[in-house]
């Protein structure tokens, strides 16, 4: 059995709309490792959110086989599917979504709590998390009070929240100016590595996927690997 932290096979998504049919997912495959950054490209409308949705068990395939950690979720029910999620899958996107009315440290802490982690010990992990993301002095700060980038590092420590197999980041750094950017990514690398999670990364940056592992593209709606010229 392989171990990766995210396995999908086979995976097809159809859209209808008044009669016509989109495929837009063709049988796209790919794999991703413990401690693997694998970055998603493609053109606009390639599909690539409609993958990372269907990896993050927010939506369901038309047809094909999605792993987390080994698991086939394919026969979950919806309740099974969002246990999986928010144990085992963390997420970033291009806007934190941070809740602006906490703090830094509370909007770590949710995520535990929601899966059921004390309130002691989700603050303990919270504080560890902001170490992680250098950010010990500002975790009673509130999302307002913090920069762009210390912004995305907070949705970075409470994506790892509850200790994820799994992270799925759609333009992590797409809002931020390209030093703090570069910053930003190399934090989020090093998290990745050191904690084995496997991240799945779609980027229309070129230059930060280059950083990456692999590069798979999206192309009629099945996932290329990209060779180093
Ligand atoms: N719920 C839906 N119903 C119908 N069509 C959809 C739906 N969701 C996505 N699509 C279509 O699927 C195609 C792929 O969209 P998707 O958002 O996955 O592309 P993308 O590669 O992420 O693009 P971008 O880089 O612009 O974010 C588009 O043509 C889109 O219109």
């Amino acid at each position: 059995m392989s171990d990766a932290m995210l396995e999908m096979t086979g995976i097809v998504r159809r859209f209808e709309q008044g009669g016509a049919v989109l495929e837009v997912l063709r049988g796209a495959d790919l794999a991703v490792q413990p401690g693997e950054l694998v970055a998603l490209v493609g053109p606009s409308g390639a599909g690539k959110s409609t993958l990372l949705q269907i990896a993050g068990l927010l939506e369901r395939p038309t047809e094909g086989v999605v792993r987390i950690a080994g698991a086939d979720v394919s026969d979950f029910d919806d309740g099974k599917r969002t246990e999986v999620r928010r144990r085992s899958i963390g997420f970033v996107y291009q806007f934190h979504h941070l809740l602006p009315e906490f703090s830094a440290q509370e909007n770590i802490v949710l995520p535990q709590m929601i899966a059921g982690v004390s309130k002691r010990l989700a603050k303990q992990r919270a504080d560890e998390l902001l170490h992680m993301v250098g950010l010990d002095a500002r975790g009673s700060h509130r999302p307002a009070r913090l920069s762009g980038g210390e912004q995305q590092r907070v949705a970075i420590a409470r994506a790892l929240a509850n200790a994820p197999s799994l992270l799925i980041a759609d333009e992590p750094t797409g809002n931020l100016d390209p030093h703090t950017a570069d910053h930003v990514f190399a934090m989020l690398t090093a998290i990745v590595r050191q904690a084995r999670v496997g991240a799945l990364v779609a980027t229309h940056n070129m230059e930060l996927a280059r950083r990456m592992d692999r590069i798979l593209e999206m192309r009629d709606g099945i996932l290329v690997e990209q060779t180093a010229a």
